[in-house]
Order: C-alpha cells, then structure tokens, then sequence
C-alpha cells in the first residue's frame, strides 16, 4: 500500500470517527435548545439514570439500553440532519430505476437527507418528532444515518454510546437556550451551523 493510500486512511479514520459524531451532538444541542418539552422528557429519563448510581460510580452498558427516549432524540436529529449525506456504490449488474437505465459499473450516490425526508415513510417528514424511532421503528432502508448493507458504519454503537454518555453529562448539568434562534444550518460536508451555533447555558444548581 502506498503512503498516500494509508495517509488516506487515517485521515478519513479520523473524520469516520470524529466529525460524524461531533456534529450529531451539536445538532441535539440545537433540536433540544428548540424543543424545550423535548429536553425536558430526555432530563427526566437521564436524571433516573444518573440518580440510580452512588457518587462516583461508572455508566455500566445496562444503563445505556435505559436511554431510550434520548436515543429516539438522537436518532430524529440525524434523520434531519445526518451527519454524512450519502456514499458512493457501484452497479454490480445493468439496472433500471424510476425510468433510468444504470449501467453495470457505474457509481451511485445514495442520498440521505432525500431518503430520510420522503413523505412515504416519514409523514410530516420537516417536524421533529422522536415517537417515529418507538416500537419497530422506520421500515429497513428509509433510515440510513449510518449507511447500510456490509459496508455499514462500523462505529455505529461506539458513536451511540460517546453522545448518549456526552447526553447524560450536559443534560444533567445544564439547560440551554440558543443565542440565534432559527440559526441557518448548511452542508459544508457535514451539516454547519453558519454562526457556530452559539448557547448560554444555565447550571441546574445555580
Ligand atoms: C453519528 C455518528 C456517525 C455517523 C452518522 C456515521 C455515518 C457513516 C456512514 C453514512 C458511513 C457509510 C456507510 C455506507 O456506505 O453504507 C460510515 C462509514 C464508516 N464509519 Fe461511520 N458514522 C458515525 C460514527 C463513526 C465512528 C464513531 C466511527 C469510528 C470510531 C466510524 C467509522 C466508520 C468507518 C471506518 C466507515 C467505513 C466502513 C466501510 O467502508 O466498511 N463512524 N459512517
């Protein structure tokens, strides 16, 4: 393997890992800052959580699956907002699809945000609305924050534990209100809020 391939690598490593997950924080910051009955929803689940453990005791895996309604948050934002927007996939075999012939060999962009905001699976498809992630969920393939088939994000749960850990740690610390109120959020390879979404926060206990 040539040094540029395995630079290559690393630096799209560390975006896989770093970036994705970093974005999607920040954009429950700004749907939580938004919704203040959705924050208060997540505080009441986290505050259970966090109430169970003596001073000083870890987060165990167990209470993780606890964070149910936090990951229906996490899960509606980055079907809003998803944090990669789509991957290339090449045509293994000629295909047809909506009226166009696809060559054998081509390369394909799936969409995500096209994915997520069509109104066949996703009614209301601009309102956030975490209810949709309860029970089974959105049907296979409507909802591809991660991608999916073999080549499926391999960080998946690592990302779901580091914003549900990230979650628990600033909810029950703080509340929050945005500095700019409908704040334009836009692609520059991963969703960007123009002025870097600015918070005050406010500790629990002040
Ligand atoms: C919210 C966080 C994250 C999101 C939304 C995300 C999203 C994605 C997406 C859409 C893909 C392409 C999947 C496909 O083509 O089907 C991908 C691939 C990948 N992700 Fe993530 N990712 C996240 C976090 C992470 C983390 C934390 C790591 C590593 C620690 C990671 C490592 C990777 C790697 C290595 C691939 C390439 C997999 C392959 O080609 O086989 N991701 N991710």
């Amino acid at each position: 393997m040539s040094e540029s391939i395995i630079v290559n690598n690393i630096i799209l490593l560390l975006f896989a890992g770093y970036d994705t997950s970093s974005v999607a924080i920040t954009m429950v910051i700004k749907y939580l800052g938004e919704f203040p009955e959705i924050y208060e929803k997540v505080l009441r689940e986290q505050m259970e959580i966090a109430s169970s453990k003596e001073k000083g005791e870890f987060l165990h895996w167990e209470d993780i699956q606890k964070m149910r309604y936090s990951w229906n948050v996490v899960s509606e934002t980055i079907r809003l907002l998803p944090p990669i927007s789509g991957a290339f996939r090449e045509a293994l075999v000629d295909l047809k699809f909506e009226g166009y012939d696809i060559p054998k060999g081509w390369k394909l962009f799936w969409n995500a945000p096209l994915t997520h905001t069509d109104p066949s699976f996703f009614p209301d498809d601009s309102k956030f609305d975490p209810s949709r992630f309860e029970g089974a969920g959105p049907i296979p393939h409507s909802y591809v924050p991660f991608g999916g088939g073999p080549r499926m994000c391999l960080g998946k749960e690592f990302a779901r534990l580091e914003i549900l850990v990230y979650l628990l740690n600033i909810v029950t610390r703080f509340r929050w209100n945005l500095l700019i109120p409908d704040e334009k959020i836009v692609y520059d390879i991963t969703p960007t809020p123009k002025k870097g979404l600015p918070i005050r926060l406010h500790p629990h206990n002040a």
